[in-house]
Formats: C-alpha cells, sequence, structure tokens
C-alpha cells in the first residue's frame, strides 16, 4: 500500500544548511514525552494510539446506529462545533461529490451541519429546508454545554419532534458527549436516545476518529473501517521509533518550527489544489490555532484554495511581508477522468491544451506556482497524497495530528488545552445576563457605558 509522503527541500533551502539535523534530538525528545506522557497536557493524550486500539465491534456499533439513520433518513444534521464539527465536515466533504446535495443520489442522505454558528438566517433556512424532510440529527458536543450547538440542538429536536412524534424521533436522534456530564448527556439519558462517548482524554481537535468524526462520515456512506485503517498505518510509520528522516510527522514538525524560530516565518498557509479539501484545511486550522496559539506564541495558521485565491491572494503570497510560507497538500490522482475537448474556431486559444487532462493543467499550475513563490521567497512544503479515498485521508488525519502533538511540545506550549476561548465566552454569557454571571454582567456594563 502507498502512503502520503513530504517534500521538504523547497523548504529547508532557506534555513541554514544542518538545521533540520540539528532539531532531531528535540524532536525526539519532544515524541518521547508524548509516549511517556510526561509532557504538558499529559492528561489528554488519548488521540496517541487511538487508530490502533479500535476495534471491529466498535465499528460495528456506529456502522449500526449509521445505517439506522441511513435508513431512516433523507437528511441527517450533524450538531456541532470546532472539534466536534470540522473532522466529520472535512472527511465527507473531501470524499463527497462536490455537489452532494444537488444530486440526491436516493442511495446517501444528504449531511448538512448546523450548531456552528448564531447566524439567525441559517437556523430559520435550515429550519424552513427540513419543513418537508424526514431528517435525524447526531448532536455532538464534549462539554455538552456549547452555546452554538445547544441552541440549535433544541430547535431541531423540537422541530424532529413535531414531524415524527416523540417515539419517533427517538430513533434518529444521537448523542455523542461525555459519558456523565453535561446538558447533551442529561438529556440524551432522559430522552433515552442512542449515545456514544467522547473519552475524556481526546480533546474536540483531536476527535475526530471517535464516534464525533465516524458517526457522521458512517452515515454520509463513506468506510469507517477504511479511515481508521490509513490512520493505524500512519501510526506505526511515524511511532517513536521509526529514524528521524524516515518520519515525515518528526520532519514536518521539525521544518515548520525551524521556519517560525530561526526564519522569522509566523505565518502558515496550507494550500491546496481540489476545492474538496476545503474543509480539511479548517480542520488543521483548528488542530494547529488551538493547540499552538498561546503564551503570545505560535504559528498562524491560515489556508487557500489554489488555483481561486490566486487570483485573490496570490498578489500577497507572491510580494507582501515575508512571513510565510506554504504547506500543499497535493492529491496525485484524481478520481475522474475528463479531457480538455478541441474547438475548431479556438477563440479562446486554448486548443493547445486539447487532448490534455484538466488534471494536467491543474498540476502546471501547483508547479509553476510552487517555482514562483519559492521564487518570491514563500517556503513550500508538499504533502503529496496518492488519491482521495478514506484510506489516505486516514493517514493524513493521524499525520497532522502526531505532528501537531509533537510540534506543540517543540514550543514548549501545552498543546491540548484552549484556555483563550473563555474570553469571548465570558463576554457574551454577562452581556446577555446568564444567572451565575451577575458580577461580571453588571462590570461589562459600566465598561460600556466608560467607553461612550
Ligand atoms: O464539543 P464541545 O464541548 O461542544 O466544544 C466544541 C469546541 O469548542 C471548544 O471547546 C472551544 O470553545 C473547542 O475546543 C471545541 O472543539
Amino acid at each position: 500500500m502507498k502512503s502520503i509522503s513530504l517534500d521538504i527541500t523547497k523548504a529547508t533551502q532557506f534555513l541554514k544548511p544542518g538545521t533540520v539535523e540539528d532539531f532531531e534530538s528535540k524532536v525526539k525528545e519532544a515524541q518521547d514525552a508524548l509516549e511517556k506522557g510526561t509532557c504538558p497536557g499529559n492528561d489528554f493524550l488519548g488521540w496517541l494510539h487511538l487508530p490502533s486500539s479500535i476495534t471491529p465491534d466498535f465499528l460495528n456499533d456506529i456502522q449500526t446506529c449509521a445505517n439506522t439513520l441511513r435508513e431512516n433518513c433523507e437528511v441527517v444534521v450533524v450538531a456541532g462545533i470546532g472539534g466536534s464539527y470540522l473532522g466529520a465536515r472535512a472527511v465527507i466533504e473531501a470524499l463527497n461529490n462536490s455537489f452532494a446535495w444537488l444530486v440526491n443520489d436516493q442511495k446517501n442522505p444528504t449531511i448538512l451541519f448546523a450548531g456552528n454558528n448564531i447566524g439567525e438566517d441559517y437556523l430559520a433556512e435550515l429550519t424552513d429546508y427540513l419543513k418537508d424532510k424526514k431528517f435525524g440529527v447526531i448532536n455532538i458536543s464534549k462539554s455538552g454545554t456549547t452555546t452554538e450547538t445547544a441552541l440549535t440542538f433544541r430547535l431541531l429536536k423540537k422541530q424532529c419532534e413535531e414531524q415524527r412524534g416523540k417515539e419517533e424521533a427517538k430513533k434518529v436522534i444521537v448523542a455523542i458527549t461525555d459519558a456523565k456530564k453535561g446538558a447533551a448527556r442529561t438529556c440524551a439519558d432522559k430522552e433515552g436516545y442512542k449515545s456514544f462517548i467522547i473519552p475524556d482524554n481526546v480533546g474536540g481537535r483531536f476527535s475526530v476518529l471517535t464516534p464525533v468524526g465516524l458517526l457522521p462520515i458512517a452515515c454520509a456512506g463513506f468506510s469507517i473501517k477504511e479511515l481508521v485503517q490509513g490512520a493505524t498505518d500512519m501510526e506505526k510509520a511515524t511511532g517513536k521509533d521509526v529514524p528521524y528522516q524516515e518520519n515525515i510527522a518528526a520532519q514536518y514538525a521539525a521544518v515548520r518550527n525551524a521556519l517560525y524560530s530561526q526564519a522569522g516565518k509566523k505565518i502558515e498557509i496550507v494550500v491546496n489544489y481540489q476545492p474538496k479539501l476545503h474543509f480539511m484545511a479548517e480542520w488543521w486550522k483548528q488542530l494547529y490555532g488551538e493547540s499552538e496559539g498561546k503564551e503570545h506564541k505560535g504559528i498562524f495558521p491560515a489556508a487557500c484554495d489554489f488555483t481561486t485565491d490566486l487570483h485573490s491572494m496570490g498578489q500577497w503570497i507572491q510580494e507582501g511581508e515575508r512571513s510565510i510560507f506554504e504547506t500543499v497538500i497535493s492529491i496525485e490522482q484524481p478520481q475522474r477522468k475528463m479531457l480538455f475537448p478541441k474547438d475548431e474556431e479556438n477563440l479562446d486559444g486554448l486548443n493547445f491544451l486539447a487532448g490534455k487532462r484538466v488534471d494536467e493543467v491543474n498540476k502546471m499550475a501547483e508547479l509553476g506556482t510552487r517555482l514562483a513563490h519559492v521564487d518570491g521567497g514563500v517556503p513550500n512544503l508538499r504533502i503529496s497524497v496518492p488519491e482521495l479515498n478514506e484510506y489516505y485521508i486516514g493517514q493524513l488525519i493521524y499525520f497532522f495530528e502526531i505532528a501537531c502533538g509533537i510540534s506543540g511540545n517543540l514550543l514548549s506550549v501545552n498543546p491540548f488545552n484552549q484556555p483563550g476561548v473563555e474570553a469571548y465566552k465570558k463576554n457574551m454569557f454577562a452581556l446577555l445576563n446568564k444567572p451565575g454571571y451577575e458580577a461580571e454582567s453588571k462590570a461589562i456594563q459600566e465598561r460600556l457605558a466608560n467607553e461612550k
């Protein structure tokens, strides 16, 4: 079986010779600390050997639940935010038909995502759309108390019960949450919903290979067995005893940290040349942003869809401040084959492309961009993925996760907490007069009055 691979040559040319080699002992130490559980945040290392610990029985349980939803729903709404949302969406969009919601293939339910914003129009339009649909809900929240998700679930639960009746609704509402605490757990137990547990020691952004990602992915009709197999093989390929030069996660962690600390590259742009990967980058952004952005440190994770964004962001990337580097996710083989046709009139002057595959043009755009950006001072890392299927996506997920764990330790932060996310929540609750926030409400009102 092939594997994803990493090319660092167009990034290391921006570093002093020997820099990556010099990182070896630090990277080994960082990975050892993960393995021994001696790093900060060591109570959140459940993802580290998660792929290889997943049993066929566990996958069967998820598949059985997915089958019930698939048999009884035209639409499945996945309610969740951040790590309780992005992994599932990343995998489903990467594998699905680009027009899945329009194609209505009858074999698979349409998967929609909600609970990831507080847009009134979004929710009103969603509930309108669902009015004549047989829909089910997967309510995902590790804490079980996240406002965006809880608000959405409240609306969807009511609507599902009104449309199907309370008893039928129970068959198509599933909760994925903490084993004991939180409103989502209390509600699931009280209503008797099928539920799955998010392990205590797996943080949201590392949870895509728990039921958080696996159930929606199975509902969409994709093989969770293959996905987990890919992740398991990558777990082996990036294990701590794999030689440094052969361990692509160790190399990625080393190069990005070297670019950050020694070459002033503060922003990493993950780039794809396949629009289906847009949400893969969104997932990656949370993984790296929440893990590393703390103590006033950390590479800012950004993303671009090429060639689309070459026509909007290309100017900045080519000639703006030289504080960026690119990590390209390149898909070697598309699933489909399409040739450019010849046109007798050739008004667009594109007959020189007649008979060529669309992907050949895309690959030349990729190569041309790489050369231009490197010439312009943008280091380039390239992750090559043989094709877009469950197996290689599983590899990619684990690759990014383990590299993130190593990288966060190299940066000397706790990669597994996210204390900074609470600040906006505290203000929002104070502004909304949430019970328990009386003192904060008073303080924030005074502050706003003084700022007038
Ligand atoms: O699964 P939960 O608890 O609803 O949290 C969703 C997301 O919100 C955060 O906790 C940030 O508030 C993320 O870390 C997490 O992925």
